[in-house]
């Protein structure tokens, strides 16, 4: 097996910890020659750094470790790039939290207003990673976690249109196999599923198992009756659970499909915005809770020289995805993953320049999407109008257009009124002036 030179794009992540061990515990699916974490933030990464050169140390000393402020150290020579970056850090998430909440309006990391302007400062950054790899490694696979990614996946596709070595992932789909597994008691290796959509805007159609049988009416059933939680449920803040709550809902109202979590937001805007807390946002329960830990406890373990008796790289479903990801590639194993690629006739009635998210199979020549054929008319209405606010979002980035951007937030169901888009826009326009371009 072929040992990887990796870098970790947003190496002071407060989820490098978890892939790192990630990365430990997967070393027979997934060789590795070299590991660098790379980030803009020298004070953040220094402390992951230290701690994955113990952590390295102790499990796979054979695994070369290092961290760098420097890009051409970091792009050079690698086989595969994991990003992970947080343009603006946890500072602007904030803010694209509580402007559009201060306004009457969802604030939240990837939806509506907040997505939008998270969206925005991704694109910039990202190009360049882009740009940079290629100029220093020019077949490395870069796999993108940095959200929001469904925005981020359709710029990609714009600005890179042959680069068929970009591939954009997000973890929860997998987290929401592993919850269903752990509901009806089965293995989720064993458990394949069929889903469509956006990426944080999809539905699970069927569920199959090995005997070929369709599990969802069952994991449905569980789940109308309140059974439904994450399977890390003892690990998640309230806001999470909550929002696995509404899973229930979702399902009473619209029961064909298992429903992304993310969709709360989009089908009951009133509803969840009376239910958050302009003051104390997820920025807020996130600083208090996992960010304070993971640096809190990288630091003890740097200290102590070992991270033997550490419970903060606990194997969790985004760190074992991303590492196992890149072994279905390297590897081609072509095992099913659900992941962000471009329509092109997958959906049958969706335009080919759509970013869906759908189960592919995952080998050396990239994903191989599965076939959805045709889909029905309430599911194609609310994809076309979502994808048309990413569109417009992605347009407006690269035209500077104030027009198209305060078109994509009329169009988002999380706003739909243009006064407070505008109302919004200009708020985020005067928070993010040093991340956005002009928008004229
Ligand atoms: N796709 C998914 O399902 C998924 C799941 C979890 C997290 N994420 C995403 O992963 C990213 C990290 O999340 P987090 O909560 O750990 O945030 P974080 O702020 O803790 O970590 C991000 C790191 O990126 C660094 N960074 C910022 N700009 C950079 C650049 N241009 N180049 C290199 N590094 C840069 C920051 O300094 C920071 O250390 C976010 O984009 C988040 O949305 C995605
Ligand atoms: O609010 P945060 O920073 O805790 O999380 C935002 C991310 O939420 C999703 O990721 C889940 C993931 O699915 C699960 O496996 C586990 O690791 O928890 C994460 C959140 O706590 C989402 O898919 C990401 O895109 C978000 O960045
Ligand atoms: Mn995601």
């Amino acid at each position: 097996m072929k040992k990887n030179n990796i870098v970790l794009v947003g190496g002071g992540s407060t989820w490098t910890p978890g892939i790192l061990k990630a990365m430990t515990t997967h070393l027979d699916q997934f060789a590795l020659n070299r590991v660098v974490l790379y980030d803009v933030d020298a004070e953040r990464q220094n402390v992951i750094g230290e701690f994955a050169k113990i952590l390295f140390q102790e499990e796979a000393p054979e695994v070369e470790v290092a961290y760098t402020t420097d890009k051409e150290v970091a792009y050079r020579d690698v086989d595969f790039v994991f990003c992970q970056m947080r343009t603006g850090g946890f500072n602007m998430r904030e803010q694209d939290e509580k402007i559009p909440l201060s306004l009457g309006l969802i604030g939240q990391e990837t939806c509506g207003p907040g997505g939008f302007a998270y969206g925005l400062r991704s694109i910039r950054d990202m190009v360049e990673m882009v740009n940079d790899v290629r100029r220093l490694s020019p077949d490395a696979w870069i796999l993108n976690y940095t959200n929001p990614a469904a925005i981020v996946a359709l710029a990609l596709d714009r600005i890179f249109p042959d680069d068929n070595r970009i591939l954009n992932i997000c973890d929860q789909p997998v987290n929401l196999m592993r919850s269903y597994a752990k509901l009806i008691d089965h293995d989720v290796n064993k458990l394949e599923p069929t889903y469509f959509g956006l990426n944080h805007f999809g539905w699970f159609t069927a569920i199959y198992d090995e005997d070929g049988n369709d599990v969802a009416p069952k994991i449905k059933e569980i789940a109308l009756n309140g059974g439904f939680s994450p399977v890390d449920a003892e690990q998640r803040d309230q806001s999470w659970l909550d929002t696995y709550a509404m899973v229930e809902d979702m399902l009473k109202d619209f029961p064909d499909y298992l429903p992304n979590t993310y969709l709360q937001y989009y089908l009951y805007p009133e509803y969840k915005l009376a239910k958050l807390d302009p003051h104390f946002t997820r920025t807020d329960e996130v600083r208090a809770g996992r960010e304070k830990k993971v640096f809190a406890e990288c630091a003890r373990i740097v200290e102590n020289g070992t991270a033997s008796d550490s419970s903060v790289v606990h194997n969790d479903a985004h760190g074992d995805m991303m590492v196992e990801v890149a072994a279905s590639i390297a590897n081609n194993l072509r095992k099913t993953y659900i992941v962000i690629v471009r329509n092109d006739g997958i959906v049958a009635n969706l335009p080919d320049d759509v970013m869906i998210e759908v189960a592919a199979s995952l080998g050396k020549n990239g994903p191989a999407p599965y076939a959805v054929g045709q889909i029905d008319t309430f599911y194609k209405g609310l994809i076309e109008g979502q994808h048309a606010f990413e569109k417009l979002t992605v347009e407006a980035y690269l035209e500077g257009s104030y027009t198209k951007a305060l078109q994509a937030l009329t169009l988002n169901r999380t706003v739909v009124d243009a006064k407070k888009a505008r109302q919004v826009l200009d708020a985020l326009i005067a928070a993010n002036k040093d991340y956005w371009p002009e928008l004229k």
